[in-house]
């Protein structure tokens, strides 16, 4: 395929598509014109956009080839994960606003129930589609519907244990519900495990009776769980999808698998010829392919996290590092290169990496998980039933902690503060700069007495000098990073740049601000809080949580003290109680209230009206500017 540097797009025959109805009045050369004027479209978007390219590529074929066949919407078309679904966006009336992908205000780069009635479920999350979908096939059967429902899942996704699940209750259930396995032979990185090597098996078994080979074909695993099995099929061959699906839709099987081997990238060279495949990217030059990387100032936190493990690693055999598909992602590629042996890549599979960890924690070893937070909530109860009730050292390294950005909601790392800290035995920490993660990571592979978590945001880090070496933090323990007199900042993690920052915008205004960093939700440091409390009229807790983590837990300290007694107010910034919508994390973060502006506006509204309830209320300190003795021991004001 030639393709030109600029990006605009004839397309003839896209141009009269404005959804599903329109393709199935063409003929099957149209619609591979389609599918070929489809393709060129999405690449001219993304290269503008930038989002998740190499796995919508491999699916052109499949997705003109569904949406032909199947009376959509009325059948249920469900794209596991989702971020395969640009080019059924295209279809589905959305090709107008493909440009505001993942942008504020704009589409998702995941399908959304509230996006299109061609989006009957959302996703973002891997390995949902098959229990969702025969939640959708059991509900058409007690509403005596006889619509199909049809689930796209990758060879990936196929790999986490709720598909597993999806597929035990499904294959004996009778409904009409067909499973398309989209076998790109490909996750994020290469994919590991039994089940590829499956897949691997029935394709080259297939390629053997094709060459006129006698050839056994092994018995799949869908039939032994019951479905009927058709494939593996060529996914770009447009006239074979049609084909099989239209018989399909006639002879009504039941529970089928159809599996699909495409190519991730498919038709755009770049794409096929990247080690991701063109999972995710930035901005591209369509003609060479080259993304459009931003300049980088510091290196990203994840890149330190990496590093320092791998060498900690180096002087300390114990160390082991386990990601869930997501070796880039997480850093721990640095570690996989170093020490292949003690790295473990277990597939979309976090709760089986949780309980895996455990047992090596069990034997001794000493586990570094690896998972974004928005992910680890898929392992929960393994975190607190395998890790946490039996007290063991697995050390949890949660990325993309915080907002994300153009991912959206679904991969916020909101929730684990909350859900971690409320655990016993368990130590959780949050880095507030990429020096701090790195004392953080050696002072979690030190840690042997239980679970231990350190959180860190997605992207760069703030430029600081790294440590050499890092140190082992004592537990429990915060740091006071500039002194003031009036309102304290009590930081835990990456929103200490805003705090510094709020604290230059109030010197202006004339108040002198405390900013501490309280590195660590669990174990609290109780005695740095109780000294804010006791020299400052406002304390302000701030997280890149949500409600119900570090702030609560300071609250609820200060509450079963009896310190909540009026002589310094308290504020407790967290995300908001909703889902915040897509956009740059700074705009994010914006919505949630969490910049420094915010921050200082809040600080300055909340002395103001401790001023208006009377001076009494606040241990009788009536100016924003009054200069007193900063570090005053409470115990000499109650
Ligand atoms: C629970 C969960 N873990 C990890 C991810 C990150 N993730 C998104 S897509 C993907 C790979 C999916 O591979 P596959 O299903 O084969 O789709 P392909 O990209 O190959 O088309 C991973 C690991 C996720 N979305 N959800
Ligand atoms: C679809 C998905 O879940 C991943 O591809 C995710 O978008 C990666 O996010 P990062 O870019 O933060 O690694
Ligand atoms: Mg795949």
């Amino acid at each position: 395929m030639s393709l030109k540097s600029d990006t605009s797009v004839t397309a003839p025959l896209l141009d009269t598509i404005g959804s599903p109805r329109d393709l199935r009045r063409l003929t099957e050369p149209e619609l591979v014109q389609v599918a070929e004027e489809l393709r060129r479209e999405v690449i001219a978007v993304v290269s503008e956009t930038g989002g998740h390219l190499g796995s919508g590529l491999g699916v052109v074929e499949l997705t003109v080839a569904l949406h032909t066949v199947f009376d959509t919407p009325q059948d249920t078309l469900l794209w596991d994960v989702g971020h395969q679904c640009y080019p059924h966006k295209v279809l589905t009336g959305r090709r107008e606003r493909m440009r505001s992908l993942r942008k504020k205000d704009g589409l998702s780069g995941f399908t959304r129930r509230d996006e299109s009635p061609y989006d009957p479920f959302g996703a973002a999350h891997s390995s949902t589609s098959v229990s969702a979908g025969l939640g959708f096939a059991a509900a058409r059967r007690l509403s005596g519907d006889d619509g199909f429902t049809i689930c796209v899942i990758g060879d990936g996704a196929l790999t986490a244990g709720m598909a597993f699940e999806g597929l035990n209750n499904a294959g004996l259930s009778g409904h009409r519900l067909l499973i398309v396995v989209n076998d790109n032979n490909m996750s994020i990185a290469p994919p590991t495990g039994a089940l590829s090597a499956h897949l691997n098996a029935l394709v080259a078994s297939a390629g053997n009776r094709r060459d006129g080979d006698p050839v056994i074909r092994p018995a799949s695993l869908f039939e032994t769980l019951g479905f009927a099995y058709e494939g593996p099929v060529d996914g770009h061959d447009l006239p074979a999808l049609l084909a099989l699906f239209r018989r399909l839709r006639t002879a009504d099987p039941g529970p089928v698998v159809v599996h699909v081997r495409t190519r991730k990238g498919a038709g755009y060279a770049p794409a096929e010829a990247a080690r991701d495949r063109y999972h995710g990217v930035n901005p591209f030059d369509v003609a060479t392919g080259q993304q459009r990387k931003p300049v980088a100032r510091a290196p990203s936190y994840t890149e330190v996290f990496g590093k320092t493990l791998a060498r900690l690693a180096v002087t300390d055999p114990r160390l082991v590092a386990i990601t869930a598909a997501m070796p880039d992602g997480t850093g721990i590629d640095h570690f996989q290169r170093q020490f292949p042996e003690r790295s473990f890549d277990v597939g979309i599979a976090e709760q089986h990496a949780v309980a895996f960890a455990a047992g090596l924690a069990a034997s001794g070893y000493r586990p570094f998980c690896a998972i974004y937070s928005t992910f680890l909530q898929r392992g929960y109860d393994q975190v607190v039933h395998d890790v946490a009730l039996q007290n063991l050292p697995v050390r949890f390294a949660i990325d993309r902690a915080g907002l994300v950005g153009a991912d959206g909601p679904t991969h916020a790392g909101a929730f684990d503060i909350g859900f971690l800290a409320n655990l016993p035995n368990f130590t959780v920490m949050a880095a507030a700069d990429e020096a701090e993660l790195a004392h953080m990571v050696r002072t979690a592979a030190d840690h042997d007495g239980g679970p231990i978590a350190l959180r860190y945001p997605r992207g760069e880090g703030t430029g600081v000098p790294l440590p050499e070496p890092p140190l082992v933090l004592p537990l429990g323990k915060g740091r006071i990073v500039d002194i003031g007199h009036t309102a304290a900042l009590l930081s835990f993690g990456a929103r200490l740049g805003e705090c510094l920052e709020a604290r230059a915008l109030l010197a202006a205004l004339g108040i002198s601000v405390t900013v501490a960093d309280a590195r660590f939700a669990k174990p609290l440091d109780t005695g740095l809080i109780e000294d804010l409390m006791a020299t400052h009229r406002l304390l302000v807790t701030i997280e890149e949580g949500a409600t119900g983590g570090f702030g609560a837990l300071v609250l609820h300290h200060l509450a079963g003290r009896g310190l909540l007694d009026g002589r310094c107010d308290i504020r407790t910034l967290t995300l908001p109680d909703r889902f915040i919508a897509q956009a740059s994390p700074r705009d994010m973060y914006d919505d949630a209230g969490l910049n420094a502006r915010q921050i200082a506006s809040l600080v300055r509204d909340a002395l103001g009206q401790a001023d208006q309830h009377g001076t009494a209320r606040i241990g009788g300190y009536p100016t924003w500017t009054e200069d007193r003795p900063v570090w005053t021991h409470h115990a000499e004001h109650r």
